[in-house]
């Protein structure tokens, strides 16, 4: 039952145990694992299963929770949690001249012809006067298309999302990745109308991860580019899919840090990033999920099925989320993360409203 799953979570949280509740996009049921000791356990190759979470800096080690304890529950219809209040927070005056000289920079850098493309992000800290489990209730309630999570670890700390970005996902030797770019406000009954500037962004982003894969998977395809809608923004989003063997850790290795976070080409932009943007992205950035989960699906009965009777299917799945629209949690504070892409053609006083309303996104959801 919901009640007993989070009363579960809030034991794990008071024992200082680590834990990760989590709901998948479009899903009806939460999920938890909690671990039995507080060891900080990592991922070598991923070859492990538990539920990782990977920082930005690829060279940072990737955290595991193994699946010491799993729990399951159908979340009430009735989830009295709503979203509160949409305020727009005023950020510092320094805040936002800070971010317009660095996305000025990020511009002139690109005109140097020195990068394609580069994200460039920024923090902020709030006042959250209300409980961990409640922000994610409420995040439960306003965000269904995005995989909303609360992770902690007592020596790494509490973080907490909804973030409407796949990595990848795998089911045996089938693979489904993203590319995720071009940001507009959300307006009811009305269509975002693109132009050139993102559909381009997002064009490059596709190509990047097609490049990635191409001589490590087979039959990669593409959909054609749509609308999504991310809570109270809409994005530019191509589905990849392919076919897979086995090579999971050289497939995370080739996408993560895709130019949806990052930049092009990759090392001239992770380093424009480590000298400009004066803070750690820590997880912000990074990814997070289940790994080498074993799923028993049931199948009914087939024609095919000779003897006529229900039978087991085994698969191995992994599901890779990259973690936007999220926050560390501490003490009472929240920092929220938020970034934007810059190309060729971004408009610094434009690309610091992007990161206003991505920071409402998470923001409305700390209030009550
Ligand atoms: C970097 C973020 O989002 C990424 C950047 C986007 C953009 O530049 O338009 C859109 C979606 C994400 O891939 C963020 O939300 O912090």
């Amino acid at each position: 039952m919901f009640p007993e799953v989070l009363k579960r979570v809030g034991e794990q949280l008071s024992n200082a145990l680590p834990f990760v509740v989590y709901r998948k996009p479009n899903r009806k049921e939460i999920h938890a694992i909690l671990q039995k000791d507080d060891m900080v356990h990592h991922t070598s190759d991923f070859s492990e299963k538990g539920f990782v979470f990977a920082p930005f800096a690829k060279q940072s080690p990737v955290i595991l929770l193994p699946y010491d304890e799993q729990l399951t529950a159908e979340i009430p219809s009735d989830n009295p949690f709503v979203m509160g209040a949409v305020d727009t927070l005023e950020s510092v005056a320094q805040d936002k001249d800070y971010h317009l000289h660095l996305v000025a920079q990020g511009i002139q850098e690109i005109h140097k012809g020195r990068l394609d493309k580069v994200v460039l992000s920024r923090k902020m800290e709030v006042d959250c006067p209300s409980a961990p489990l409640e922000v994610f209730q409420r995040l439960l309630a306003t965000y269904d298309t995005a995989f909303c999570y609360l992770w902690y670890h007592p020596k790494v700390g509490m973080w907490l999302g909804a973030t409407p970005e796949i990595l990848l996902r795998t089911s045996n030797n089938s693979l489904t990745t993203m590319s995720l770019a071009g940001t507009k406000p959300f307006v009811e009954g009305v269509r975002p109308a693109w132009g050139k500037k993102e559909l381009e962004e997002q064009r490059l982003v596709t190509d990047y991860i097609l490049r990635a894969l191409e001589d490590k998977v087979s039959n990669i395809r593409e959909s054609e580019v749509e609308s999504s809608q991310a809570g109270n923004l809409w994005h530019l989003r191509t589905r990849i899919t392919a076919v897979y063997k086995n090579n999971l850790r050289a497939i995370i290795e080739a996408l993560h840090p895709t130019p949806a976070v990052c930049g092009m080409p990759l090392q001239p932009a992770q380093r424009f990033i480590a000298e400009n943007e004066q803070y750690d992205r820590e997880y912000y950035t990074g990814f997070l999920g289940e790994l080498n989960l074993r799923q028993e699906i049931s199948r009914a009965k087939s024609e095919r099925n000779q003897e006529n009777k229900s039978y087991k299917v085994i698969k191995t799945a992994t599901e890779l989320f990259v973690n936007l629209r999220c926050m560390k949690l501490t003490d009472s504070k929240a920092t929220v993360f938020i970034g934007g892409g810059i190309t060729r053609d971004s408009d610094p006083e434009k690309e610091w409203q992007e990161t206003v309303a991505k920071s409402n996104t998470i923001l409305r959801v700390i209030n009550p």
